[in-house]
């Protein structure tokens, strides 16, 4: 289980999360939802280590893992696909998953990309960034699977993307789940997010508006929270 708790972030002295609390069980799909500037990515950058809490507890079974670096909390297992995707773009298919993937197992890795997104099997030598913008985003998908992670946190990850490629991507998400992984996911497509999640967080304003299971949350509720913050 990862868990956040009591959670406070922000930037240059701004707070933006306040008070946060948050768990990811095991194999579990937890939507992460609110309107724009809520502080999604905000408390997805505190989980991967990007962003230090300013108060605040991140445990991963139990341990205290709070303000561990990036590059310690992959090793426990946590994967990160923020928005914007982070792959490298002026290297190829191969070389972005191979980059991932761990020393001396490297066809195993590129074997279980292609399975999860049999198109990147047909562009193993094209440069990243002159891929289709779906592409990318199945490489960056793939570069977080072949790692095996424990917890997923996606950003935003059919952001823009043709109805078509965004079935493509749940469907993945779907079997990143069944693989064992957890998935944080934030999302803009409401209704899809609630459909694979197990637990839902709904945040306004830097809190957490409504913690718990897809069928308990107040349709209402929702409408409000999204469309109380555009006015
Ligand atoms: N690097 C930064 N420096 C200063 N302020 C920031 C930075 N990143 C985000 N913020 C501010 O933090 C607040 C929360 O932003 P965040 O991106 O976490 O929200 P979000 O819920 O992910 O929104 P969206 O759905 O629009 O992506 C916003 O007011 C934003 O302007």
């Amino acid at each position: 289980m990862l868990e956040l708790r009591g959670i406070d972030a922000g930037y240059a002295g701004t707070p933006v999360l306040r008070g946060v609390d948050l768990q990811v069980p095991p194999s579990s799909v937890v939507a992460l939802l609110g309107p724009n500037g809520a502080g999604k990515t905000t408390l997805l950058r505190v989980a991967s280590g990007l962003l230090k809490p300013t108060a605040g507890r991140m445990t991963i079974d139990d341990q205290d893992v709070t303000g561990r670096s990036p590059h310690q909390l992959v090793a426990r297992g946590v994967c990160h696909v923020p928005e914007g995707r982070g792959i490298f773009p002026t290297l190829t298919v191969r070389d972005n998953l191979v980059l991932q993937s761990v020393p001396g197992r490297e066809d195993e890795a590129l074997e279980r990309a292609v399975s999860a997104f049999p198109r990147l099997g047909e562009r193993m030598e094209q440069v990243a960034r002159t891929m289709s913008g779906g592409e990318q985003q199945m490489l960056a998908l793939a570069r977080a699977y072949v790692q095996n992670p424990r917890f997923v946190l996606l950003d935003e990850v059919s952001m823009g993307l043709a109805p078509k490629v965004v079935d493509e991507i749940f469907d993945f998400l779907a079997l990143l789940a069944s693989s064992g992984a957890s998935l944080l996911l934030v999302e803009q497509y409401v209704s899809r997010a609630l459909q694979v999640a197990d637990y839902v967080f709904l945040m306004n304003r830097g809190r957490v508006a409504f913690a718990g299971e897809p069928s308990e949350l107040d349709t209402d509720l929702l409408a409000e929270q999204y469309v109380g913050a555009r006015h």
